[in-house]
């Protein structure tokens, strides 16, 4: 009889929420944070890595908050091997059910002698001493060798040996600069295992950057070499060009279970779904040929591959969509459909709503429901995201009535309305949407500045929704605005005011939050 393997458990730690939060423009709001980090919970991670705390009073609360909000997540704070930031991060995870400190501080040459400027038995010294005193915190202490991969192997030993025996409950092996190869990694992961004579007494973990495209390469490399946590985030977002992306590591662990014999404890049917959210707040769209998540990944376009999907869909899908959560909607909805057909399908999409939401939503579904014949899953998807996203006291759109054509200079009359009162302006711009923008700027004040817009259908048919994104400056701040209509203008409009009440709303607390 053929011999079963046992099947090693992988814990994922997901670190969107801090390194994913490093990509430019990917900044998210405490609400924000909360809402991801609970999704984070029924995607089933094992660690969250909820920020760095000593970084501001923003981060420092909003780990705070998530720490109360999760139930069963280890949550985690970054903290240089420094007292103070230990101290803070303990501070913001202590009410976690189960805290961790995360410190970490640099190993390599070039790391030490250029950045740190300091001698490597001192970065030995302060790595371990670090430990220790996280240790008269908190049980649970991951250190991190950043830039480990560039690390002096002999060196990199010691210091794990030593952290180990100062109370480190995970040794982390970044790559920190995505410069390591997959035969190279799994060498060096193999070399720790093998001469650190205390590593059984802590998790390897994998932490790799995607600056050559190998991040999920090198992280799986990893976990054949020993590693027993990978740390990644949803759709690799993450510091310049992003991290290892949670979702291939998850589907490529869990769909060659053949070939690795390891399992993680991931839900993957809610990656879809936490994929969207993490498009949605940070404004960052996944490209069409993304692994698993992009529109993409299970379209078959050509005529040989649909007659063999046709007669068997193994010949050219390697997992299901419906195994990451990508449903295929055989109720139709549309106007005649009532609360019941609504809540079935927000629950197959992985929502949970109060029954306040559900009526909120459902007001809406059935004004769009007027203008749409079909509602299709990702038209009600837009509907919650864009209502979660609202602001109470906010700019609201009262009408526009737009004047455009080849032959004439696009002219935008807009009213808003803000607690009761009307404000109204007509403004000229290079076309309508420039011309709407520059009718808001003058009622609101010409005070953000427009990083990025772009526009997309996000459902089919002609009567589709049209979603748009805009990315703004305000002060210090980038704030994402979404809206959606099956009016592009009207959608343009709506994505506009949403950045600019989000930046008067949060970015008026963020710098009262200023960290002293
Ligand atoms: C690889 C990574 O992703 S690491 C995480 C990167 N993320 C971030 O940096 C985001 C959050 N960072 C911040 O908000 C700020 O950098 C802060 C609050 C942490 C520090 O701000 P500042 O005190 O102004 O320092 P600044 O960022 O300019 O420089 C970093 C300092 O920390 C030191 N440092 C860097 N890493 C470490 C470490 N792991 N342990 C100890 N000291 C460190 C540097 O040598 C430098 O020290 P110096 O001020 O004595 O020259
Ligand atoms: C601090 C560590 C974990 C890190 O983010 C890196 O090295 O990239």
């Amino acid at each position: 009889m053929k011999e079963k393997k046992a099947m090693n458990r992988i814990k994922i730690f997901d670190t969107t929420l801090r390194d994913g939060e490093q990509s430019p423009g990917c900044s998210m709001n405490l609400r924000e944070k909360i809402d991801v980090a609970l999704q984070l919970e029924r995607l089933k991670v094992d660690v969250i890595e909820a920020g760095f705390a000593i970084a501001s009073l923003g981060d420092f609360n909003s780990i705070r908050e998530i720490s109360s909000a999760v139930r069963d997540v280890t949550v985690a704070s970054l903290s240089r091997a420094i007292p103070k930031d230990i101290q803070t991060a303990y501070e913001a995870v202590k009410i976690a059910k189960r805290p961790r400190i995360h410190t970490f501080i640099a190993t390599s040459d070039i790391h030490m002698t250029y950045k740190l400027k300091m001698k490597p038995e001192d970065v030995l010294l302060r790595a371990t001493d670090m430990v220790k005193y996280a240790k008269t915190l908190c049980e649970d202490i991951e250190f991190s060798a950043e830039d480990a991969s560039r690390t002096r192997p002999e060196f990199l030993y010691r210091i794990l040996e030593s952290v180990i025996k100062a109370g480190a409950t995970v040794v982390n092996i970044p790559d920190t600069v995505g410069y390591t190869t997959p035969d190279e990694f799994y060498r060096l992961i193999k070399g720790i295992k093998e001469n650190v004579s205390n590593i059984h007494r802590a998790e390897i973990s994998v932490h790799c950057h995607n600056d050559l495209g190998l991040a999920v390469a090198n992280s799986l490399s990893a976990i054949s070499a020993g590693a027993s946590q990978i740390e990644c985030t949803v759709n690799g977002i993450g510091e310049r060009a992003g991290n290892a992306a949670l979702e291939e590591i998850v589907m490529a662990i869990d769909t060659r279970k053949d070939f690795y014999h390891m399992t993680t404890n991931i839900d993957t049917k809610q990656i879809f779904h936490t994929s969207k959210l993490i498009s949605k707040v940070t404004g960052n769209r996944v490209q069409n040929n993304k692994a698993i998540v992009g529109e993409n990944a299970f379209a078959h376009e050509s005529g040989i591959h649909q007659h063999g999907m046709l007669a068997n869909s193994s010949t050219y899908e390697i997992m299901t969509p419906e195994s990451v959560g990508i449903t295929k909607n055989n109720l139709v909805l549309g106007k005649h459909s009532g609360r019941h057909a609504l809540l079935e399908r927000i629950n197959t999409l992985g929502y949970q709503l109060s029954t306040e939401k559900l009526d909120d939503i459902f007001t809406e579904f059935k004004l769009l429901a007027d203008k749409k014949k079909v509602i299709y899953d990702r038209d009600i998807e837009a509907l919650i995201q864009e209502k979660a996203g609202k602001i109470e006291n906010a700019y609201k759109l009262s009408h526009f009535v737009i004047n455009s054509g080849n032959t004439i200079t696009a002219t935008a009359n807009i009213m808003l309305l803000k607690n009761n009162e009307n404000f109204e302006a007509v403004s000229h711009g290079h076309g309508p949407v420039d011309a709407a923008f520059k009718a808001i700027e003058s009622i609101i004040g010409d005070r953000f500045e427009l990083e990025d817009y772009t526009l997309q259908s996000v459902t089919e048919g002609e009567d589709a929704l049209g979603e748009a994104m805009v990315k703004i400056k305000f002060g210090e701040g980038i704030w994402n605005g979404y809206g959606l209509s099956t009016d592009v203008i009207e959608a343009s409009i709506e994505a506009y005011l949403n950045a600019i009440n989000k930046g008067l709303h949060f970015g008026e607390d963020k710098e009262a939050l200023k960290w002293a």
